[in-house]
């Protein structure tokens, strides 16, 4: 699914109106019912429902869902800012709302915002939405205050009023609505996902109202929303004659002494996606602990206590760097591997913290090679960036010249690809912030490799089936206890609900 500038998203509106043989009354009509239908089935009638309209047609989206709420005795006031202007769609559902007899309070100056200190108030805030283009000021801005001041729980419609769709650097961060839940219409908006917009997005739901899909195809965009439907397709079946050396073997380069756990975790994990053999190159002291916590993996020994020795390639698809430390040994050994083959490996995290200090290495990074770090971690190759945007387009730079994939990991964890196309993963949840997390995700994408899938498909299928996996987790054990083996024992699972569909 695409994800589109506010440009394109008024196009794809004009272009449904006119496919579908609708006003654009009526495309509001659908967007806010669907919106109402949202909030009918999560809300009870023993809330108030102060709704926030502004004067275009994200108000009057908001006036459309007072409406309906009215009419399933819901209880509702409207909020509307004085404007010289209001959208036309805006005025014919305010005289729709006042036929009904809604109540309806004008805000003029600061002395009328409402009280908002009853236990019950919901807030709906229709103030602004994907037709902004400067920074809130004035009366508006001071009842965006007013409204994050109150802290209570608010559903923004669209997209958090005082956000832009995309790119906020120019925007001034001080008055922009903090929701609790975003109900964006059909789409994804770009500043819902990006990790600088945390404190405003809240929790964000797509509701589908049925934008024309060819027009959504056509327009060009470097940005893409991953589900499962992206991938569905190319996902490769298995064949009764299928042998293991049909789909690869992995080689796992991790672990130091107290992080064994880390070469576990990946190893298993890279079973688990299924590649045919798993090889873990470990240092002596994690033999005993890899061998009886993961049987079906073989064990190459290197060093005593870290990696120090020539890392034996044999022409395995190589994950390499969890938990293996930055001791200087280790060090001489990863730079040496990355001049020593042609293929494309899997680098993740103290590997990408020693390749971080030697840039004259890069170029000897394996083309279309993935690179699976943290923002953190990132920052070290690509220096501090002021805004997302910033890093995004700094990753892309590199991505291009290097021809390499970066994986950002986050909520939305981001693929960046040597061509410049970003794919935003849509699935995972809060809980998979835990500790070989990280582990589990370089595993599954070296064992996608070694299965035959490009470098482009193993991150971007890698990264949604171990959020999948993730969420499945979630469903059993709860965001705050989720640990990084219930990922890999979660694998097949997410598997299974792929094919299952
Ligand atoms: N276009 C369509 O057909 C549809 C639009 N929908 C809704 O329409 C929204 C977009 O509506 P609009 O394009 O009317 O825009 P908005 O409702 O987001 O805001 C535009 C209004 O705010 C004013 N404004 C813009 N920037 C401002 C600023 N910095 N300070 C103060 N006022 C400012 C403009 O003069 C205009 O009156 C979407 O977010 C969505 O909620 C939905 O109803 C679905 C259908
Ligand atoms: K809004």
């Amino acid at each position: 699914m695409k994800i589109l500038s506010g440009n394109q998203l008024k196009e794809v509106d004009k272009i449904t109106t006119e496919t579908q043989n609708i006003s654009s009354l009526e495309l509001m009509e659908k967007a806010a019912g669907a919106c109402a239908d949202w909030i009918l089935k999560n809300y009870s009638n023993k809330q108030a429902f102060y709704v926030f309209c502004g004067p275009g047609n994200n108000g009057g989206d908001g006036l459309v869902i007072a409406r309906i709420l009215k009419s399933r005795l819901y209880n509702v006031t409207v909020f509307i800012t004085s404007n010289i202007a209001y959208s036309d769609d805006f005025e014919q559902n305010f005289e729709l709302w006042q036929r009904i007899s809604g109540n309806t309070i004008s805000i003029n100056n600061e002395d009328e915002f409402p009280n908002l200190n009853f236990e019950n108030i919901v807030i709906i805030d229709a103030l602004f939405g994907s037709g902004i283009n400067r920074p809130i000021k004035g009366l508006a801005a001071d009842l965006i205050h007013y409204i994050n001041a109150a802290k209570k729980e608010v559903i923004s419609i669209d997209i958090p009023s005082g956000l832009y769709v995309d790119n906020n650097a120019t925007n001034l961060h001080n008055a922009i609505i903090k929701s609790s839940h975003t109900l964006t219409l059909e789409l994804p908006k770009l500043a819902l996902i990006l990790p600088e917009n945390k404190n405003y997005s809240g929790e964000m739901h797509i509701i589908s109202i049925g934008l024309d899909k060819n027009a959504i195809e056509k327009q060009e965009s470097n940005y893409e929303w991953i589900t499962e439907e992206y991938f569905k397709d190319f996902l490769k079946k298995r064949n009764r004659f299928s042998h293991k050396g049909d789909f690869g073997h992995v080689k796992i380069v991790a672990g130091s002494k107290g992080k064994i756990g880390a070469a576990i975790l990946a190893s298993k994990a890279s079973l688990r996606i299924g590649a045919g053999l798993v090889t873990a190159e470990i240092p002596d002291c994690g033999y005993v602990a890899l061998q009886s916590s993961v049987p079906e993996v073989m064990v190459a020994s290197n060093g005593k206590n870290f990696i120090k020795k020539r890392i034996d390639l044999n022409d395995h698809f190589i994950g390499v760097g969890p938990g293996i430390g930055t001791n200087d040994e280790t060090k001489t050994e990863i730079l040496r591997l990355i001049t020593r083959t042609n293929d494309p490996l899997v680098i993740d995290a103290d590997a990408l913290n020693i390749l971080a200090e030697k840039k004259e290495y890069w170029v000897k990074i394996p083309i279309y090679s993935i690179l699976t770090p943290h923002p953190k971690e990132w920052s070290r190759w690509i220096g501090n960036w002021n805004n997302d945007f910033e890093k995004l387009d700094r990753t892309i730079k590199f991505a291009k010249q290097y021809c390499l994939y970066v994986v950002i990991k986050g909520a939305y964890t981001v693929t960046v690809t040597p061509k410049g196309d970003l794919f935003f993963n849509s699935s995972g949840n809060a809980g998979m912030a835990t500790a070989g997390s990280g582990d589990v995700l370089t595993g599954i994408i070296i064992g996608l490799l070694s299965q035959g899938y490009t470098s482009g498909k193993a991150s971007v299928i890698g990264n949604y089936l171990h959020g999948l996996a993730g969420d499945i987790a979630k469903e059993k054990f709860g965001e705050r206890s989720l640990i990084a083996s219930d990922i890999i024992d979660n694998i097949g699972n997410a598997y299974e609900s792929i094919m299952n569909q």
